[in-house]
C-alpha cells in the first residue's frame, strides 16, 4: 500500500516518513513539498540523505495517483483547502492538522481564525484518538488526528470521566511541550536563545486545542465540560507532559482510579500505566508511540491529579497517524511502530 505525505519537509512530515520507511506493509509513494519541490529530500533533511527521494509539488492528480492513502502534515487551513479532491477521488487521508477536529465550522472560525473547511466532510471526518474510537477510524475515509496536547489529555481524563469519577467542570490542564511542537517555520519565539534556560506559558485562555479537549470530554462524559488550559514551552526537542487537575466525586479512591484505568487500557499496546507512587517522564516516551500514565488522588484536598506522557511527534501526531492506519487497513495496531522509546 502506498501512501503519500503532503508537508514532508515539516517535523511531522519527516516523522512519518521514518515511520513509514520502517513499516511492514506501507511504502512511500511521494514526499510533496510547496516549497522545495525538485530538490532531493536529503537537502532538506541530511539524515534522510540516503532515501532517493525527490520532493513533489502539490499536484492533485499526481498525489492521487501515487498513493492510496494521503496524509497531510501541513498547518491548519492547507487540508480544509485540499482534502476533499483527494476523497472525491476515493483517497483515504488522514490529517494531521487541525482542520477536521471540531465537527463546527463556526468553533473551527472563533479558535483557529481561518476559513473552515468544507461542513460536509468536517461532519463526516473521524476523530483518530485511536485508543477511543478503534471502530469508526476503521471504517473512515477521512481521520482527523488529534492535536499533540489532547492526545495526552484526553487518554488520561476520559476514563475518568465516562465512569463519573471526577466533576465534569472544571477541569485544570497544565501541560509543557517541547519545542518541535511549534513545527519547523522561522520565528523569533523559537530561537535558541528565547528559549533555552526559559519555561513559559503561552496562549492561556485563547489555545486552539481548548475546544477540541472540551468536545471529546462532554462527549464521553455526556455533559458539557468546561477546560481551564495552560500550554508551556519548555527548552527540550521533543516530549508533553500533561498535569491534570480534577474534584474527585465523593468517596473515589485511589483504587477506584487504578481499577478504571486498568479496565480502560489492559489491552491497549500503547497505554502504559504506572506503578503507584511513579510518574511518567517525557524521556520514558521519547521516540515513541507510548503514552505513559500516572495519577494520585489526594485525600486532603480530594483532587485527582492525572499524569500523561507522550512525545509530541510520536504519539501526538505521526506515531498516532500511522496507528490509525494500520487500524483503517485492518494490520496489527502496532504494525511500523514497535521501537523501544529511544533513551537517553
Ligand atoms: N509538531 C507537532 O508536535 C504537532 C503538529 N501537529 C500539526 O501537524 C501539522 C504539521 O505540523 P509540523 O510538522 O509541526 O509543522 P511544520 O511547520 O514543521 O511543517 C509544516 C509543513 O507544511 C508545509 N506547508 C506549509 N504551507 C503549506 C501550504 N500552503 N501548502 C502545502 N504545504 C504547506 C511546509 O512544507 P513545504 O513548505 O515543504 O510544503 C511545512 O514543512 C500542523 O497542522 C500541526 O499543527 C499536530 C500534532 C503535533
Ligand atoms: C509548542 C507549540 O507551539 N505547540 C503547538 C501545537 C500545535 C498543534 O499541534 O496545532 P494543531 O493541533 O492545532 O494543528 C501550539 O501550541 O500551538
Amino acid at each position: 500500500m502506498k501512501a503519500v505525505v503532503i508537508g514532508s519537509t515539516g517535523y511531522g512530515g519527516v516523522e512519518l516518513i521514518r515511520l513509514l520507511q520502517g513499516h511492514p506493509n506501507a511504502e512511500i509513494g511521494a514526499m510533496v513539498s510547496s516549497s522545495s519541490a525538485g530538490k532531493p529530500l536529503g537537502e532538506v533533511y541530511p539524515h534522510a540523505a540516503h532515501l532517493t527521494f525527490t520532493l513533489e509539488e502539490m499536484d492533485v492528480d499526481g498525489i492521487a495517483e501515487a498513493g492510496e492513502v494521503i496524509f497531510f502534515a501541513t498547518p491548519p487551513g492547507v487540508s480544509g483547502k485540499w482534502a476533499a479532491a483527494f476523497l472525491e477521488r476515493g483517497k483515504i487521508v488522514i490529517d494531521l492538522s487541525g482542520d477536521f477536529r471540531l465537527g463546527n465550522p463556526d468553533i473551527y472560525q472563533q479558535w483557529y481564525q481561518r476559513e473552515p473547511a468544507p461542513v460536509e466532510w468536517m461532519e463526516r471526518a473521524v476523530y483518530g484518538l485511536s485508543e477511543w474510537y478503534k471502530e469508526q477510524v476503521a471504517e473512515a475515509t477521512l481521520i482527523a488526528n488529534p492535536g499533540c496536547y489532547p492526545t495526552a489529555t484526553l487518554l488520561a481524563v476520559l476514563p475518568l470521566l465516562k465512569e463519573g469519577l471526577i466533576q465534569t467542570s472544571p477541569l485544570v490542564v497544565d501541560a509543557k511541550s517541547g519545542v518541535s511542537g511549534a513545527g519547523r517555520g522561522l520565528s523569533e519565539s523559537k530561537l535558541y536563545c528565547e528559549v533555552n534556560e526559559n519555561l513559559y506559558p503561552y496562549k492561556i485562555g485563547v489555545h486552539q486545542h481548548t475546544p477540541e479537549l472540551e468536545r471529546f470530554a462532554a462527549a464521553e462524559s455526556g455533559e458539557p465540560v468546561k477546560i481551564l488550559f495552560t500550554p508551556h514551552l519548555v527548552p527540550m526537542n521533543r516530549g508533553i507532559l500533561a498535569n491534570i487537575y480534577a474534584q474527585a466525586n465523593p468517596g473515589v479512591t485511589g483504587q477506584d482510579v487504578a481499577d478504571c484505568y486498568r479496565s480502560y487500557y489492559e489491552n491497549a499496546p500503547f497505554v502504559r500505566l504506572k506503578p503507584e507512587g511513579e510518574w511518567p517522564q517525557t524521556k520514558h516516551v521519547r521516540g515513541s508511540n507510548f503514552c505513559d500514565l500516572g495519577w494520585h488522588v489526594d485525600e486532603r484536598t480530594g483532587i485527582v491529579t492525572a499524569v500523561a506522557a507522550i512525545d509530541n511527534l510520536m504519539k501526538g501526531a505521526a506515531g498516532q497517524a500511522v496507528q490509525n492506519l494500520n487500524l483503517r487497513m485492518g494490520w496489527p495496531e502496532t504494525a511500523g511502530l514497535e521501537g523501544l522509546p529511544l533513551y537517553p
